[in-house]
């Protein structure tokens, strides 16, 4: 009976079993949860990439979403669902408010950085490297004269740097990402390096590799997308983008540990130099049994290296672009800067206050620049009621930072560079609804390092030149799509003053 029913059934038959046996598991596992926040029409399989596919763009796609179903929805990409939150209410209610619901970053599938050092890490390890990171930075000097000198003395051979272009167009790319990568080579290895010396340029262009094979929404989408069974291996053979980070991470990550040997042949257990001295303390302390361990030390001056480097020195390359496209509010910064510090004294921390139209432009510099639109993902790490939504543990959830940054009732004129936005009765206003660095208790860890750097850095450049547009171009403030919002690569002047 068994073999007369097998050899009636064809190939055809079968396939068309195996299909349907397929759609019916995707179904029930992607069928909607009661009462789980709304979502457009999702296609079996990939769910809604079919929306995504303006890939230049999703912040659009986003916005119409959001326009449809208000400040909270759902996406679905491949195997993970995302919920969306947009609007300064919503943004507290899941980063302030019920913060410690929403403090996990999401396990990405395939990531080789998971759970590991700073970014990526969850619960204790996390909560221990964070807490020491932040008071060894304290302990430096953020806020005090030692790191403020590191930056002052950057911001000098910066200057120098831009003056050997005399005032012929020039991408400034390559020498603001030396100086800002700089900054935290120099509190976490003890050293800044000069712009050519080989090693550091080695570990930029390994770490400008990696950020290229992450950043794009292709290749994001890519991978969650064959995180299911097999694909997988299609994913890393075919296309090699897993393959190559994984190569760059074993150079970079031997780049580290060779730093590490250093330190450890001359280690003064009573004297730290700078962040891995403190950290061969912490693990002296706890004989590398607790969260303090040779891998971690490796993965958090990697994450400090890359969340300190790409969007500082994006946010400073916007800064230059808006420069040079608004004259009249590059002038009025000038003015202030010869008002307050004059042509020769170097910018310090303690002149900021009496700038308030500076400040204000670098705040709008990152208002608009919007360098980190959607927040870096975060995960429920229980069952949780939003805003009368059911989100189960484990959903991953994006804050919409734009959405706040660029609200119509927040904002005079959300879409225009305006530096009034943070200006009332002629002082520095600070905004509820400005957020570039996220808010709460797992917001930047480097808030504090990256606003010293963007005064010193902006101030001392505007100090010394006039950025211009070269002769014949115009320049705009067109966005290239990576792991940060970045501007399209450009030329300009930096004409000296
Ligand atoms: C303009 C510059 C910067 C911007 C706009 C920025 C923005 C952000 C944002 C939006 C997050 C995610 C926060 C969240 O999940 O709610 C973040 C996390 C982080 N940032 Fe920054 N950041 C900047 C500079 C820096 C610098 C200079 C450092 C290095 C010291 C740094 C280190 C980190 C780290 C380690 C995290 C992960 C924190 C955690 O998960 O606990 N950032 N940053």
């Amino acid at each position: 009976m068994l073999r007369f029913l097998w050899e009636s059934i064809s190939l055809q038959m079968l396939l068309v079993f195996l299909v349907i046996f397929l759609f019916v598991t995707d179904y029930m596992k992607h069928r909607k949860m009661k009462n789980f926040p709304p979502s457009p029409f999702a296609l079996p399989f990939v769910g809604h990439i079919y929306q995504l596919l303006n890939f230049h763009n999703p912040q659009i796609t986003v916005q119409k979403l959001t326009e449809k179903y208000g400040d909270i929805f759902s996406f679905q990409m491949g195997s993970l669902s995302f919920v969306f939150v947009n609007g300064l209410r919503m943004a507290k209610e899941v980063l302030v408010n019920q913060g410690e619901n929403f403090m996990d970053r999401p396990e990405i599938p395939n990531d080789i950085f998971s759970n590991k050092g700073l970014v990526s890490s969850n619960g204790h390890v996390w909560k221990q490297q964070r807490r020491f990171t932040l008071t060894t930075l304290r302990n430096f000097g953020l806020g005090k004269r030692g790191l403020e000198e590191r930056i002052q003395e950057e911001c000098r051979c910066l200057v120098d740097a831009f003056g050997d272009e005399q005032g012929n167009p020039f991408n400034p790319q390559f020498k603001v990402t030396n100086a800002v990568s700089n900054i935290i080579c120099s509190v976490t290895f003890g050293n800044r390096f000069d712009y050519h010396d080989e090693d550091f340029q080695k570990l930029l262009q390994l770490m400008d590799e990696m950020v290229g094979l992450t950043g794009t929404i292709m290749s994001q989408t890519l991978q969650v997308l064959t995180t299911e069974g097999g694909f997988s291996v299609l994913y890393s053979m075919c296309l090699s983008p897993l393959v190559s980070k994984a190569k760059n991470l074993r150079l970079l990550k031997s780049f580290v540990k060779e730093k590490i040997d250093k330190h450890k042949e001359d280690w003064n257990p009573s004297e730290s130099r700078d962040i891995i001295d403190s950290y061969l303390q912490e693990m002296a302390k706890d004989n590398g049994s607790g969260a303090f361990q040779e891998e971690n030390i490796v993965s958090c001056v990697l994450d400090l290296l890359f969340a300190g480097t790409e969007t500082t020195s994006t946010t400073i390359r916007w800064a230059l672009l808006f420069m040079a496209i608004h004259p009249e509010i590059q002038a009025h910064v000038q003015a202030e800067i010869d008002a307050v510090i004059g042509q020769v004294r170097q910018p310090a921390l303690e002149d900021r206050s009496n700038m308030p139209y500076t400040n204000a432009v670098i705040h709008e510099v990152q208002r608009k620049g919007n360098i980190i639109p959607f927040n870096v993902p975060r995960m429920s790490t229980k069952d949780t009621v939003l805003d009368s939504f059911h989100i189960p543990k484990g959903t991953f959830i994006s804050v919409n930072l734009t959405s706040v940054m660029f609200d119509k009732d927040e904002w005079e004129t959300p879409d225009s560079f305006n530096p009034e936005h943070f200006l009332k009765d002629g002082q520095f206003w600070k905004r509820e609804s400005f957020m570039p660095f996220s808010i709460g208790k797992r917001a930047c860890l480097g808030e504090l390092l990256a606003r010293s750097e963007l005064f010193l850095f902006f101030t001392s450049l505007l100090q010394k030149f006039t950025f211009q547009a070269p002769p014949d171009t115009t320049l705009s403030p067109q966005v290239k799509l990576g792991i940060t919002m970045a501007p399209q690569p450009y030329k300009i002047c930096a004409v000296p003053r």
